[in-house]
């Protein structure tokens, strides 16, 4: 049987330590600000609004939820982009995906401050995780709060193949890129890859974001691999479960997360704790 990665926990342990850092910024009279804009009501942007705004209320963060309805415009949208852009008090901003028909989503990472683009989607940050010089740069929550799974459990990447399934702006594609600065051989699939079981059976490291219940089963995983799921979908009961068919894989894999209490909670982490540091860096310039 797996060890199950605990998100949970590894959350509630990265937590304190961004207390304190929070803490330290309070004695200089500064709170970080994060402003989540949520177009709509795409129902896994709904469960991250409500348990991000539960933690950074207990940690003392100032955020905001701008709710805004289904039919508004890009124009508008992009609007209120560059009021937060300008507000000095607000150091991280997040628009939810995904977004309404009428808005272009490129338009909308553009329009947010490189300098507050908390999810890391703006090209001039991605940009520089391609390049893997990162340094003050945002990196997209999710494969951040992976690494941190890979670090706590000491899982080596160094030289593993590694597949991604899913592309996505705000998953796949930073974590393929985040993999292979980590010195990992990574294969990134998607809708038109071919096989993808003879694929994800050679995955020493095997991360599924693709939003379709259940989908991976242990026939598709090399045994011993360590599974990362990322799915937030429903069954057919309206439960809430990954991407992964966890009871099946769960006694071929070597590592698991599970969902819930998997990677949700470290994105939630990692959004909170990524949001004091771009209040650190814009404290370091401006002090
Ligand atoms: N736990 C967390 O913190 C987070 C969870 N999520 C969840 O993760 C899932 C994915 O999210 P996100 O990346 O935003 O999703 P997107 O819908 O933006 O992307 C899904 C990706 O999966 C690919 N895909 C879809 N179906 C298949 C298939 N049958 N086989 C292979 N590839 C497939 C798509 O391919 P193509 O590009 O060809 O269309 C696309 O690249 C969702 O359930 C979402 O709710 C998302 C963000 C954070
Ligand atoms: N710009 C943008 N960035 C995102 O990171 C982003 C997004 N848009 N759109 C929606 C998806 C989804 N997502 C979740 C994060 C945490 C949980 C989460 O907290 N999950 C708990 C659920 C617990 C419960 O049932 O309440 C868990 O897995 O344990 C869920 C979903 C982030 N996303």
């Amino acid at each position: 049987m797996a060890t199950i990665m605990d998100g949970k926990a590894l959350a509630a342990e990265i937590d304190m330590r961004t207390a304190n850092r929070i803490q330290r910024l309070a004695d200089q009279g500064i709170t970080p600000g994060l402003v989540v804009i949520l177009v709509g009501k795409d129902p896994a942007s709904q469960i991250y609004v409500r348990n991000k705004e539960r933690r950074a209320k207990k940690l003392g963060i100032h955020s905001i939820v701008r709710n805004l309805p289904e039919t508004i415009s890009e124009k508008e949208l992009i609007k209120i982009i560059q009021e937060y852009n300008e507000d000095p008090t607000v150091h991280a901003i997040l628009v939810q995906l995904p977004l309404p028909e009428q808005i272009n989503e490129f338009h909308v990472t553009m329009a947010i401050s490189p300098t507050k683009d908390v999810d890391g989607f703006n090209p001039f940050n991605l940009g520089k995780l391609l390049i893997n010089k990162t340094d003050q740069t945002p990196i997209a929550c999710t494969p951040q709060g992976i690494m941190s799974f890979f670090k706590k459990y000491q899982i080596n990447l160094d030289g593993k193949k590694a597949v991604m399934v899913g592309r996505s702006t705000i998953v796949g594609k930073p974590m393929a890129a985040l993999l292979t600065n980590a010195n990992a051989t990574v294969t990134i699939a998607h809708s038109h890859t071919h096989h993808l079981s003879e694929l994800t059976r050679e995955a020493d490291i095997l991360i599924v974001a693709i939003g379709v219940a259940h989908y991976i089963k242990a026939e598709d995983v090399k045994p011993g691999a360590v599974v990362i799921d990322v799915g937030m979908d429903r069954d057919s009961n309206g439960k809430l479960v990954g991407d992964v068919d966890f009871e099946s894989v769960e006694k071929k894999a070597s590592y698991i997360t599970p969902v819930p209490k998997g990677v949700g909670p470290m994105t939630i982490t990692t959004l909170i704790s990524q949001t004091v540091t771009m209040a650190e860096w814009s404290s370091e310039k401006n002090g």
